[in-house]
This record gives C-alpha cells, structure tokens and sequence, in this order.
C-alpha cells in the first residue's frame, strides 16, 4: 500500500531519518516504535505532505507522494492524528468530526447562506456519518460538548473519530495512548483493532511496549534516524540492537 524508498530528512546540519526503506501492507496495523528523537513524527511529517524529504521516494498506491500539500495527501485515503491534541476546542466533539469529512464534500457544508437541497441533504449526511463516528468511538454522550472541555482521553478518541471522518485507507495515530490510563488504553486498542477490522491500514507511533507487542502485526524501529530493524513483533522483542537501542532503556 506505501513503500517509503530511501527516505532522508535532514534539518540544517541534522540528519532527523537517514536511508529509510520500508513497505506498508494493506490491512496491517504496523507499528513505529523508538527512543524520543529516533524521527518518528518527522515520518509522519513526510508521509502526509507536511514537509518533503531531502532524497527519497514516498509511493502509495503506486504513486508517489512527493510534492503533494497535507490536503492532497488527505484526498489520496491518508489521515492522522498529531502527538499534541489538535482540535477546534471552542467547537463541539460532533462538529470536529464534521470538519473531517470536508475534504470528501461537492458541496461544502460552511459556505452558501442559501442552502441548495443538494447542500442540506449533504449537510444531513455528514451529521449522519459524524454520529456513527462518535459512536463507533464511544463517544455519542458528549456529541454536543465542545471539544477543549473534554478529558483528555476523549479528547484523544475524538481525534481519531476525525481522522477517520475523511474516509481514510491508511490511518496515522501519533502516541494514541499518551496520557491516559489503564482502562483507556486497554479500551483504544480494542477500538484501533476494530479500526483495522474496518479494513483501514494503521500506522502506530507508540511508547507503550504493551499495546505495540498486542496490537501490530509488524515493527519498525528507529534509532537516531536510522532503521535498526523490522519484523513481527516477537523478533523485535529479541532484537539485540533493539534491546540495547530500546528496550533496555529505563522507563522506555
Ligand atoms: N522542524 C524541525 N526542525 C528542526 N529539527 C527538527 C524538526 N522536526 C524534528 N526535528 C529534529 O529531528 C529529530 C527527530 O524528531 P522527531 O520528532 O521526528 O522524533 P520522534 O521519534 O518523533 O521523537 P518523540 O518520541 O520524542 O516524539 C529530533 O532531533 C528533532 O529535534
């Protein structure tokens, strides 16, 4: 589904990704895993237009990403969520998923002061989906609650609830499960393998050793912008460059 093609990133003097090869299979949910600094989120970056790599290729589908802008990504089937929340706060949890399904819109649900019934049955069907999506994320008694005022677990769902909003085959989650607890966590991987069980493909950028050893089908680790290795998540677990890069290290 994506084949990144010896990705580098360099900031100024920096090498952030170094020669970074790897393939995305449709269906899976694969795992990024890696110390704080290993370019995690700077992939990300790339793989939705945000910035563009210095060399390399990045294919999905077939076709390269390179000079598309975040949006064109969008329309391709890729979205994300951002490690920082990022939500309309002053808006309510139905209304930032709305704005996700823009991108797939004729019409455009904010513009027009006179609605054409073409614009309203549009509108209805967004609400429609936007429900759903709540619901699907659990999060259908806090539809109408403006976002900034939800906890920061529901937050994080709510997110992910506008992310899939846009239609996406490819879903990007940065740190899913920062800051919450137990309970939410256990219940977010349920949700992201029922995501999978969808048919979506999912990217995972994750600390949490447990949730990745459970829910990814294949991982990728990266240290100090490098690929150190890639493999089920058993082999990964035994890995001596992982262990010594990762594993190992204390509160990882
Ligand atoms: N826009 C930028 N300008 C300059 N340096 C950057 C930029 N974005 C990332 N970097 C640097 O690139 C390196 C990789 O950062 P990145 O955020 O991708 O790591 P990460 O693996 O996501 O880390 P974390 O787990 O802490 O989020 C870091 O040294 C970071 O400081």
């Amino acid at each position: 589904m994506m084949q990144l093609q010896n990705i580098s990133k360099a900031f100024g003097g920096l090498a952030a990704l170094s020669q970074i090869s790897f393939r995305v299979k449709s269906g899976e949910v694969l795992g990024v895993i890696g110390p704080n600094g290993a370019g995690k989120t700077t992939l990300f970056n790339l793989m939705t237009g945000v910035i563009g790599p210095s060399s390399g290729d990045i294919r999905f589908k077939e076709q390269s990403l390179l000079g598309l802008k975040p949006h064109q990504v969008t329309e391709r089937g890729i979205a994300r969520t951002f490690q920082n929340i990022r939500l309309f706060g002053h808006l309510s949890a139905r209304e930032n998923v709305m704005i996700g399904a823009h991108c797939r819109l004729q019409t455009g649900i904010w513009q027009g002061v006179w609605r054409t019934s073409a614009q309203r049955r549009e509108e209805t069907a967004v609400r429609q989906q936007a429900d759903e999506l709540l619901e699907f994320m659990g999060l259908t008694d806090v539809a109408a609650t403006t976002a900034g005022s939800l906890p920061y677990g529901k937050q994080r769902r709510l997110e992910i609830a506008r992310a899939l909003a846009t239609s996406p085959s490819l879903l990007l989650l940065d740190e899913p499960t920062a800051g919450m607890n137990e309970k939410e966590t256990a219940e977010l991987s349920d949700l992201i393998k029922q995501i999978q069980a969808r048919g979506k493909t999912v990217i995972l950028i994750e600390h949490d050793m447990q949730l990745v050893m459970n829910i990814c089908d294949r991982l990728v680790v990266l240290n100090f912008g490098k690929k150190i290795a890639e493999g089920q998540p058993r082999e990964i677990q035994q890995h001596p460059a992982v262990i010594e890069a990762y594993l190992g290290q204390e509160g990882a």
